[in-house]
Order: C-alpha cells, then sequence, then structure tokens
C-alpha cells in the first residue's frame, strides 16, 4: 500500500461489531441470493443475465432493511461468464446502498501467494467484488488464509471459514482426528484470529452447518471460544429448523447468523411475499 494511503482510507468500524449491532437490529438472518436455475423459472424468468439482475435485485430491495446480511451465492453468478459476475458486483453494490451487510459466498482458499489476489478481490477498497465479508475454505491449512485474515482486518471487512459445513459429505474430511479433529483445529484457530479485536464479535466468523446435529459435544468443539459470528446454513431447504439451531448451538445461539436461501426465495418474485417469508423465518429464530 502507497505510504500515506491508510490516512486516506475511509474509516469503517471492524466487520464483526457491524454485524453485532445488525443482528441486535434486525434478529440473526441472513437471506441467501441463489439464483438457481429453477427458481428463476418459478419466477417466471429465463436462465440469462438479465433475469440475474432483477433476481438479485428484487431480493436486495426486499429484505434490506429486515435482515442482519444478504448472501449471495457465487457460483450462480459465475456460471453466466463474465457478464454474470458484473451482476454480481452490482448486486454487492445494491446491498451497500441499501444498507444491508454482504457475504460473498465463494469458498476461497489457495496457497498464500494466490490467496494474496483473492484477498484483494473480495476485501480490498477499491475492488468492484468487495464485499463485507467472504466465505474461505481452510483445507489448503488454516494459515494459507493469512492474507485473508490480514486484509480483512485492515479494512474493517470479515471472514467465515468452513468448519464443520451443512452437507452430510463434509464429516469424511472434517470430523478426521477424534479428540483433535479437523474443525476442532479451525475452531481454536478462528479463536487465536479474533483475539486482535475487540468487542462482543471477532471479525473472523465460522461456517457451521444448522444440520450437524451433535457434532459440536461429539467433537468437543468450543464455539463460545471462537468469539465469532457463526454462519449456519441449512434452515429450511435442506431441513433444519429454529428448534434445530438452538438445540444444536446451545449457549453459543447469540452468534448464530442463520442462513435460507431457497427457504426464502420461493416466495417471490413479490417484494411482498419475499418480505413474508423472512419475517416469518426470523419470528421463528427470535422464538427459539
Ligand atoms: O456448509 C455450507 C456452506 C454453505 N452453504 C451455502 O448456503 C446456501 C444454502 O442454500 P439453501 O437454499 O438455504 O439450502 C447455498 O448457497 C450453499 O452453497 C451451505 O448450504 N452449507
Amino acid at each position: 500500500m502507497p505510504e500515506g494511503a491508510a490516512a486516506q482510507r475511509p474509516a469503517r468500524e471492524a466487520f464483526g461489531s457491524r454485524l453485532a449491532a445488525a443482528m441486535a437490529a434486525r434478529g440473526p438472518l441472513c437471506v441467501g441470493i441463489d439464483p438457481h436455475p429453477g427458481l428463476l423459472a418459478d419466477w417466471g424468468l429465463n436462465d440469462d443475465v438479465a433475469a440475474l439482475e432483477r433476481f438479485s435485485l428484487t431480493v436486495v430491495e426486499a429484505v434490506a432493511s429486515l435482515a442482519a446480511a444478504v448472501k449471495p451465492q457465487v457460483a450462480l453468478y459465475e456460471r453466466h461468464g463474465s457478464a454474470g459476475m458484473a451482476v454480481l458486483e452490482r448486486t454487492l453494490a445494491a446491498a451497500a446502498d441499501a444498507g444491508v451487510l454482504s457475504i460473498a459466498d465463494a469458498k476461497r482458499g489457495d496457497i498464500g501467494s494466490t490467496m494474496a489476489a483473492y484477498a484483494d478481490a473480495w476485501l480490498r477498497d477499491g475492488s468492484a467484488l468487495a464485499a463485507d465479508s467472504v466465505t474461505l475454505s481452510p483445507y489448503l491449512g488454516f494459515e494459507s488464509l493469512r492474507p485473508a485474515l490480514d486484509l480483512a482486518a485492515e479494512y474493517g471487512r470479515g471472514v467465515f471459514v468452513l468448519a464443520l459445513t451443512s452437507n452430510p459429505e463434509g464429516k469424511s474430511v472434517q470430523h478426521v482426528g477424534g479428540a483433535d479433529s479437523v474443525a476442532r483445529r479451525i475452531a481454536a484457530a478462528a479463536a487465536v484470529e479474533n483475539q486482535r479485536y475487540a468487542g462482543s464479535l471477532g471479525s473472523v466468523g465460522l461456517v457451521v452447518g444448522a444440520t450437524i446435529g451433535s457434532a459440536l459435544q461429539d467433537l468437543d468443539v468450543d464455539l463460545g471460544a471462537v468469539r465469532g459470528p457463526l454462519l449456519a446454513p441449512g434452515l429450511g431447504a435442506q431441513g433444519a429448523t429454529p428448534a434445530d439451531l438452538r438445540a444444536t448451538f446451545g449457549n453459543a445461539y447469540p452468534s448464530v447468523l442463520a442462513t435460507s436461501s431457497r427457504g426464502i426465495l420461493a416466495a417471490g418474485p413479490s417484494l411482498a411475499g419475499l418480505r413474508a417469508a423472512t419475517q416469518e423465518t426470523l419470528d421463528g429464530l427470535l422464538a427459539a
């Protein structure tokens, strides 16, 4: 970074603090923006770039004042090529303009030198793809994520590291190691990273599925010690309920940001339908 650039950088609170404030004000829900071809068809749209934009901007408009965050699924933009990625850029900009935090669900991870480029793309001011936070895959080693961890801290952005994913196949990697499991090590590494942050939530979150059942107890993973936000997919279309979330996360439930995509998106394309589904999901989470 050129000398003096830090002084010119716009002031931004740490992502963990911004997310904690959003969750306190609006509740613990992130709405996923997953423009699957089938959903586009259900909304009466074609599977093309114009429809991708209409779908994405409709979701942002509908939920921006209700949800703590929105989470565009990058793969569903990538499948439309460079024009799809341009729609993603405009979707992230629309979320920022509407005052809702964004989580780019990109699941990036690579050797450190390449990771620095991913960090630049998703976390550096001035990048058209910069989001408030990005999901990361730690399976090249947690420390390989260092460029993203450091850039996120520098720019007041955040990361969510895959720890215990919501899909059944995740166990074959994440549960390995018994008492010293891969998932436990990832949680421990995130806890260390969050020591650099003040406030109730650090900016290094974990992805922990709502569908993992008793894995936290089985693997002795202490999510409270992480002191970071816990992005929990699996609600709705994957079968988990708010009661499952409450039972699975126990004392860590206050740090959970539940995320639902198809379960809410199926209520579109009307703004009223999307808002009602979002509110119903939120009410369930708040009552749990
Ligand atoms: O463990 C994980 C990590 C990410 N996801 C993503 O979340 C959404 C879930 O969509 P639903 O329609 O609510 O099932 C999707 O983008 C996944 O890629 C996940 O499900 N599990």
